[in-house]
């Protein structure tokens, strides 16, 4: 899009009312009032070493809170499971379970299907993957044996994220693991596939693709399924491909199924996939910062742009931190500033 373009989509939303986090502008400067008078209060300069205190004490005691709240008492070495992944976990420096991964994990070492409502940042990839792999390496699941847990993700981000942790959790068990992207050579996934990927982790794309197509995936033997954010897979419009995997899936498995909400999609996708699941829920936000305010705005996707631009041009003297869904939007607006 040329500048032009753009300045004439800026002027255009100009006129028009402005949709901001507050209802109205005379609420957001009264809110940026606030915010401000709370952010001086939150790093006012150091006056003595009284104030010194008292600050150190209450950031003590909100970071002491915090991890109560992260973390439940259970450590990973009471756990039922194989001395190879309890040494895998204390290499990576992972000694007491999250309060996720302590209702989860012994649920699904006795063979039930969970399904989690879970914060991101919650926790939930050990919740899922310490007892699937436990279950693969109890039952000396080989290489030829194919594919014997399954997790699908919506996005490549969280599959490689997934995949990342699993490799290093398997440093020391027997069991392979591997990624299947969309994105990536289908012929080098072929060849994996003829050596064998106990533990897979997939986009539903590219999985139903080789489902379809490569008749080295072995998927018959298949023990776990976990669906990993399946109201962000449903959001994305994998319906059909999920239907697809079920059908094709052993019916006798075990299933978890996460999702930090519920719709009607959702129960309907919970019906196909879980038998009598264990519903665990874990509500504490712990990925935010508890002093931070926040806000949104619903945006008809034709105004998004322009709201974004906007919002953006008018606040370039701040720091600003902007996600995006996927890799060509960032590279869009990289390029548009
Ligand atoms: N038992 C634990 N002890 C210490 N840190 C942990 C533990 N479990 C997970 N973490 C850390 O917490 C963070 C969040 O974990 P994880 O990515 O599994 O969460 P998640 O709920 O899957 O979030 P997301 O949906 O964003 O991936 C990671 O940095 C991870 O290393």
């Amino acid at each position: 899009m040329s500048k032009d373009s753009v300045n004439d989509l800026v002027k255009k939303v100009k006129k028009k009312k402005r949709v901001t986090t507050c209802e109205n502008e005379s609420e957001q400067e009264k809110g940026e009032e606030e915010g401000r008078e709370e952010q001086k209060q939150n790093v006012a300069p150091n006056t003595g070493n009284e104030h010194n205190e008292r600050n150190e004490h209450n950031e003590h005691n909100e970071h002491n809170e915090r991890k109560e709240k992260f973390y439940s008492k259970l450590k990973f070495d009471d756990l039922d499971i194989c001395d190879s992944l309890k040494k895998g976990l204390r290499d990576l420096n992972f000694t007491t379970l999250t309060e996720i991964q302590a209702k989860c994990i012994p649920h699904f070492l006795n063979g039930k299907d969970i399904l989690g409502a879970a914060k991101t940042g919650s926790g939930k990839t050990l919740a899922f993957l310490v007892p699937s792999i436990n279950i693969l390496y109890n039952i000396k699941f080989l290489p030829k044996n194919g594919t014997g847990v399954l997790v699908i993700s919506p996005t490549r981000e969280l599959c490689i994220q997934i995949y990342n942790v699993c490799k290093d959790l398997c440093k020391y068990i027997p069991q392979t693991n591997g990624l299947i992207i969309g994105g990536m050579s289908k012929n080098e996934e072929k060849k994996k596939f003829m050596y064998g990927i106990n533990v897979l982790i997939a986009t539903p794309g590219r999985l139903v693709d080789h489902m379809q197509n490569t008749k080295e995936f072995i998927y018959q033997n298949l023990i776990c399924l976990i669906i990993d954010e399946a109201d962000r897979l449903l959001q994305i419009g994998f319906e059909e491909e999920l239907n697809i995997i079920l059908k094709k899936i052993p019916q006798k498995r075990q299933t978890a199924l996460f999702s930090a909400t519920q719709t009607t999609k959702i129960e309907n996708l919970i019906r196909l996939s879980l038998k009598k699941p264990i519903f665990i829920e874990v509500t504490t936000n712990i990925a935010t910062v508890e002093r931070l305010k926040q806000g949104y705005a619903l945006v008809d996707q034709d105004k998004r742009f322009l709201l974004l631009f906007t919002f953006l041009k008018k606040n370039m003297n701040k720091k600003i931190m902007v996600f995006f869904n996927n890799c060509n939007s960032v590279q869009f607006y990289n390029d548009l500033f």
